[in-house]
């Protein structure tokens, strides 16, 4: 029902040769995957990517966008530049809410954006440690779902990405037990705000997973896909995280 979605997040990485060079080997590693593949890449790096991409199964996807569609916004790129690039972009990433100051709230208007456009987004939510030891998980994660979701109807466009920002790059993974608990309750949250339509949306776990992990929280039940950071700067390692999607 819920077809797995496995995408990279580059981050600030890669100058164009090594992006191209990447986009090659992850196009041609990965065929065959039984998941949706994407990788999103830094926003230079598009236009060669996507010519690299151009025809094959691996989609395109960028790391930020501005909620306003043009303007005075110094450095921001908005929905309809990336609409002639790629499909999809990440939204609300830990890493832009802790040094970029992104609130629920710019979220929110991003998402709105988003879905005004053609792309589709991966809404990034999770917990960190401080929290997780306070036993705030559900809390934090409620927040930041409603906050992102405010005013908008659900729609199996959206991905969810969950996140716990002590997983990320710190090679502490969430154990397979842990992310399905926090997925099912984004499910759950999900279903309040939207309805049936909470089985059709995919939820990504996030987080240190490389080929070792992989599989074990790929067979979760509501964990329908991985965004990978560090690991997917290596198409070996990206297209062993694809093979491990269950059959
Ligand atoms: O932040 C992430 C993906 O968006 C996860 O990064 P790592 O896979 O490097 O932990």
């Amino acid at each position: 029902m819920r077809r797995p979605f496995i995408a990279g997040n580059w981050k600030m990485h890669t100058t164009e040769a090594e992006a191209a060079a990447l986009a090659a080997a992850v196009r041609e590693q990965t065929a065959g995957a039984a998941c949706d593949v994407a990788v999103c890449v830094p926003f230079p790096h598009l236009g060669p990517v996507r010519e690299v991409l151009r025809g094959g199964h691996v989609q395109l996807g960028a790391q930020d966008v501005h909620w306003e569609p043009k303007g005075a916004f110094t450095g921001e790129v908005s929905a309809p530049m990336l609409e002639d690039y790629c499909q999809f972009v990440i939204i609300g990433h830990s890493e832009r809410r802790q040094y970029f100051c992104e609130t629920d709230e710019w979220v929110n208007r991003k998402l709105r954006a988003v879905l005004a456009s053609r792309l589709d987004p991966i809404v990034c939510i999770g917990e960190t440690l401080d929290q997780r030891r306070a036993g705030e998980t559900e809390a934090v994660l409620e927040r930041q779902l409603r906050g992102a979701l405010a005013g908008i109807q659900p729609s199996a466009r959206i991905t969810i990405a969950y996140e716990p920002v002590w997983a990320i790059g710190t090679g502490e993974t969430a154990t397979p037990a842990q992310a399905q608990e926090a997925c099912a309750f984004v499910r759950r949250i999900l279903r309040e705000l939207g309805g049936p339509v909470a089985d059709a949306i995919r939820i990504q776990y996030g987080g240190s997973v490389n080929p070792a992990n992989a599989a074990a929280l790929l067979a979760q039940p509501d964990i329908d896909g991985a965004l990978v950071g560090g690991a997917s700067l290596d198409a070996a390692q990206f297209a062993a995280i694809c093979a491990a999607v269950p059959a």
